[in-house]
């Protein structure tokens, strides 16, 4: 493990500890966690419910805050990154996308009427996620589950990230939903070269788009390895375990 922080790995995890005060359990939600994502990877987080994969996620754009350790964006220490420079460059798309009450057009110029950023050519950007133009003129309670997450997908991908948190995008999606947004995914980051970093409960999921997966349990990082090894040979019983589906 590379031990200095280094630009060619898009995060860096060192020693990094988190606890909840408020948790009902005395251990850390994580503990001691130390790995390193390459720039244009594509990592799947998976695990156990409660093993701590969003709280992971979540330290990555400073939604939250290690307690102890080192974390490192593109060889940067987070804590030195400009909120806003952060926030654009690691972009979160979570299971149930917040939208506000208006069109699909409103809800994609947030960022540019919050904090004046230009978000280029609507329809492009709309497009890019494989919904037609027309559909900026929608209200968003009339839109499906999945032209919403696509839309969700597009608002983020306005700030041109470099790194993507997806946090169990598709699990509220049918089937046939699911299969295209981890297509759509799979050729923009093909072709953009963006960092993916994705929380899945689906195992074929974890399996189809992870590149390397991550397994976690009780907090702990037990295994991070090549996505088709790792499903080929768990190496510790909890792995074998959660992949034969014993553990949820
Ligand atoms: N804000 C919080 N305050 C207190 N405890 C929290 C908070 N957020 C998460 N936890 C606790 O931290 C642990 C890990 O939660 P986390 O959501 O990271 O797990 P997860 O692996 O993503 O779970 P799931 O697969 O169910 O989404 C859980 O025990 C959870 O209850």
């Amino acid at each position: 493990m590379t031990l200095s922080p280094s630009p060619t790995y898009a995060v860096q995890f060192q020693h990094i500890s988190k606890s909840f005060p408020s948790a009902q359990h005395a251990r850390p939600v994580l503990d001691q966690i130390n790995g390193n994502i390459e720039q244009g990877s594509i990592t799947t987080l998976v695990g156990p419910s409660g093993s701590g994969k969003s709280t992971l996620l979540s330290l990555c754009n400073l939604l939250l805050t290690p307690d102890s350790g080192q974390l490192y964006i593109q060889g940067k220490e987070i804590q030195t990154w400009s909120i806003t420079k952060l926030r654009r460059k690691v972009g979160i798309v979570f299971q149930d996308a917040p939208m506000v009450q208006g069109t699909a057009l409103y809800n994609l110029q947030i960022a540019q009427r919050l904090h004046g950023i230009d978000i280029g050519d609507p329809s492009t950007l709309i497009e890019q996620v494989g919904l037609s133009a027309h559909v900026l003129h929608q209200q968003v309670q009339d839109l499906s589950g999945g032209q919403k997450q696509r839309l969700a997908l597009a608002r983020t991908l306005a700030n041109q990230p470099q790194i993507l948190l997806l946090d169990e995008i598709t699990s509220a999606l049918d089937p046939s939903s699911v299969r295209e947004v981890e297509q759509l995914l799979l050729d923009i980051q093909r072709t953009s070269g963006i960092t993916l970093i994705w929380v899945t409960h689906q195992m074929e999921q974890a399996q189809r788009v992870g590149q390397q997966t991550w397994f976690l349990m009780n907090g702990q990082l037990l295994e991070q390895r090549p996505t088709a090894d790792f499903f080929a040979h768990p190496q510790t019983e909890e792995a074998q375990r959660f992949i034969k589906g014993e553990l949820q």
